[in-house]
């Protein structure tokens, strides 16, 4: 059984995209978790800032420049990850590239960039993982999905669909991989505030404010909730937990379905009952 305090110690994880938002807190979560921690990504900068952060804080990490579309460059970064410290216990597929385009003026190179990133990149550095984890009997992915991969929304037919693939991606190598010990979850953050997001979805007022409507608790999460609940996903406690989708949305999506009605006028009827 590992520390409660430290449950990542000894332990070695890759994050995608772990120089900024999400990624970043989930990379710094668990370092202070006693693991060890690379943070991927194509810019350098932000990434050694995570690290440097993490380092301060007295955990252990390096920055690696990596594109995840790139398969082979994906293969050379984990062997040598593996090389360096010996394992790979956890990888967080985080990396995305999003914007919101109707489908009928999607270009193909639009379609292109983000099914690249979000599902060709999560498969490249899956399967580059996979070559340790299987070898050394265990291991947990964590894929960073959102709700619209099962119920869709407009705007996002791109990522909508890649992060479908991942989903199904997650769910047969959960099953082909059981056995060997290695564990493949997703987790669907709800509108989280982070620069890539608000520049990418909600960048005018209005569209936040649409956003901020549409989530039943009424308020954003923060980076630190949702890398509290991926810690969840990648120790022991959740050791018998694979192919699952842990929804971290303060109740947006269901809220979809039961609120088809908007809150405000359900209530309202309610008073008129009174
Ligand atoms: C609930 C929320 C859930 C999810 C949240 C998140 O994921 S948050 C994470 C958010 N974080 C991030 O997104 C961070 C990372 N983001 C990125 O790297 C870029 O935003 C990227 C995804 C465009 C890829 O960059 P790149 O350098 O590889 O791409 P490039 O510039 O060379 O363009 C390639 C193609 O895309 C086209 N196109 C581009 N923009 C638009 C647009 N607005 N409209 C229409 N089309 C657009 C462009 O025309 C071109 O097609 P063409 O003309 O050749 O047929
Ligand atoms: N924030 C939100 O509201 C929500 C976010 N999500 C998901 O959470 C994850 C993180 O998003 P968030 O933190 O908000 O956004 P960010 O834009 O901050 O993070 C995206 C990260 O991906 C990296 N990245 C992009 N393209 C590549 C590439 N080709 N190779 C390697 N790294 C790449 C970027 O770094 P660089 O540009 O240096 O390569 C960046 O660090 C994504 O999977 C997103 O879809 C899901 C639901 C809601």
């Amino acid at each position: 059984m590992t520390d409660s305090a430290s449950p990542f110690s000894g332990r070695v994880a890759v994050v995608t995209g772990g120089g900024s938002g999400i990624g970043r807190a989930v990379a710094t979560r668990y370092g202070a978790g006693g693991g060890t921690v690379v943070v991927c990504g194509r810019r350098r900068e932000p990434l050694q800032e995570t690290a440097e952060q993490i380092r301060a804080a007295g955990g252990r990490a390096d920055a690696v420049v990596l594109d995840v579309r790139d398969a082979d460059a994906v293969a050379t970064a984990f062997a040598t990850v593996r090389e360096r410290h010996g394992r790979i216990d956890a990888l967080v597929n985080n990396a995305a590239g999003n914007f919101v385009c109707p489908g009928e003026k999607l270009s193909p190179g639009g379609w292109r960039a983000v099914i690249d990133i979000v599902l060709n990149g999560t498969f490249h550095c899956t399967r580059a993982a996979a070559d340790t984890m299987l070898g050394q009997g265990s291991g947990s992915v964590l894929s960073v999905i959102a709700s619209y991969a099962w119920h869709g929304h407009p705007g996002t037919v791109h990522s909508a669909a890649a992060k479908a693939g991942v989903l199904a991606m997650t769910r047969t190598l959960a099953v082909e991989w059981a056995d060997r010990g290695v564990r493949l979850n997703c987790i669907a953050p709800g509108p989280t505030e982070t620069a890539g997001a608000g520049a990418a979805l909600w960048a005018e007022p209005a569209s936040r404010e649409r956003v901020l409507a549409s989530v039943p608790q009424a308020r954003t999460a923060g980076t630190g909730e949702i890398a509290e609940a991926a810690a969840f996903l990648l120790d022991d406690r959740a050791a018998y937990i694979t192919g699952e989708v842990l929804t971290v949305d303060g109740g947006q999506w269901l809220g979809k379905q039961v609120y088809g009605t908007p809150l405000a006028q359900v209530r309202e009827a309610g008073d008129d009952r009174r």
